[in-house]
């Protein structure tokens, strides 16, 4: 694609700060740079520690989204998870309540600083409130391989649909996917951040390392870079977020309903753990279902929600750095 000029770029970007309902990821509130394009709405939102580099590929999906538009979907809805931050298990009932009838939810384990009891206690909290629903766990390679074994046996009774990214790395990967077919777990695994966050996000499938990837359009580079690496990968996809705004969340579900097979709900529920949001209504799940209708930013939300003018200036800095990388890319190609 074309770049479009930086200038343009900047002229139709906002930038927001919402507010969470529970604290996700360590944070209670998410910044975003939302862009108005020609094309749709466009997010740019790397979290906050991350470089131009790696930003760069999030600012690649908003540009595609604003000035190319979406891909041609091929169903008209797609079934999404709830997923439960690392909380207490007291806490699950609640923040459940925030999301409508969900056949699917995904739990947050290995949190820094907790025990496995308290991963235990969150899962069969959630089986005891959904006890139909499918569980699957995300340690965020969180484990060590022996800590990983011991949670798997642990969570074994759960009948999980897999865990994501229980350890880092490929080989940590390959290495704990025989461990547990030689002790017949039955328990898939996922890769997300030995695809998102690898230099090349095939190598995991090349490797055999993981029963299915995750695939989240913004770190990817955009909607059609996702598609084409789920192709390339030939394994099962579950499509997520990266804790989006609604209109980056649209953006997820574009993905979801362009692909040719969808066996997982995608973690793109996440919509229901924020307090505000820029699309009104918020692009969230009825029915463990999002429809695939148009969802844009409402100016009264963007002026409501609208960053502090040191944020505002400190994103706009990022998009110019991560725009550099892109421009530098394509001077190379
Ligand atoms: O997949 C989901 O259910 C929701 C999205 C989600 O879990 C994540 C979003 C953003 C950052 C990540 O830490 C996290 C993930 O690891 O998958
Ligand atoms: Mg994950």
């Amino acid at each position: 694609m074309q770049l479009p000029d930086l200038d343009e770029i900047l002229e139709r970007s906002h930038v927001v700060r919402l507010p969470l309902s529970v604290r996700f990821r360590g944070v209670t509130e998410r910044e975003a740079l939302l862009i108005d394009g020609p094309a749709g709405w466009g997010e740019f939102s790397p979290f906050l520690e991350y470089g131009a580099a790696e930003s760069s590929r999030w600012l690649a999906c908003a540009l595609e989204a604003a000035w190319e538009g979406l891909p041609a979907p091929v169903r008209d809805s797609v079934p999404v998870n709830a997923t439960v931050p690392a909380v207490a298990a007291a806490d699950v009932g609640r923040v459940l309540a925030r999301y409508d009838g969900p056949g699917t939810v995904k739990v947050k384990v290995a949190e820094a600083g907790q025990e496995l009891a308290d991963d235990v206690a969150r899962v069969r909290a959630v089986r005891a409130a959904l006890p139909h629903a499918k569980l699957r766990v995300d340690a965020n390679q969180g484990w060590s391989h022996s800590e990983a074994v011991a949670a798997l046996e642990a969570l074994a009774p759960f009948e999980l649909e897999y865990a994501e990214q229980p350890v880092a790395g490929i080989d940590g990967l390959a290495r704990l996917r025989e461990e547990v077919a030689r002790r017949g777990l039955g328990v898939a695994l996922a890769a997300d951040e030995s695809v998102r966050k690898a230099e090349d996000p095939l190598a995991v499938a090349r490797a055999g390392a993981a029963d299915l990837i995750v695939v989240k359009a913004q770190p990817l580079g955009g909607v059609r870079a996702a598609l084409r690496i789920v192709r390339e990968a030939g394994l099962p996809a579950v499509v997520s977020s990266a804790l989006d705004t609604s209109v980056g969340l649209r953006i997820g579900a574009a993905l979801a309903a362009a692909l040719p097979s969808l066996p997982y709900a995608c973690g793109l529920g996440t919509g229901s753990l924020f307090a505000g949001d820029v699309a009104a209504p918020a692009y969230v799940a009825r029915g463990g279902e999002l429809d695939l209708r148009e969802v844009g930013a409402d100016p009264e939300l963007l002026a409501a929600h609208r960053a502090p003018a040191e944020r505002e200036a400190w994103w706009r800095e990022r998009v110019a750095a991560a725009y550099s990388v892109l421009a530098g890319e394509q001077t190379t190609a």
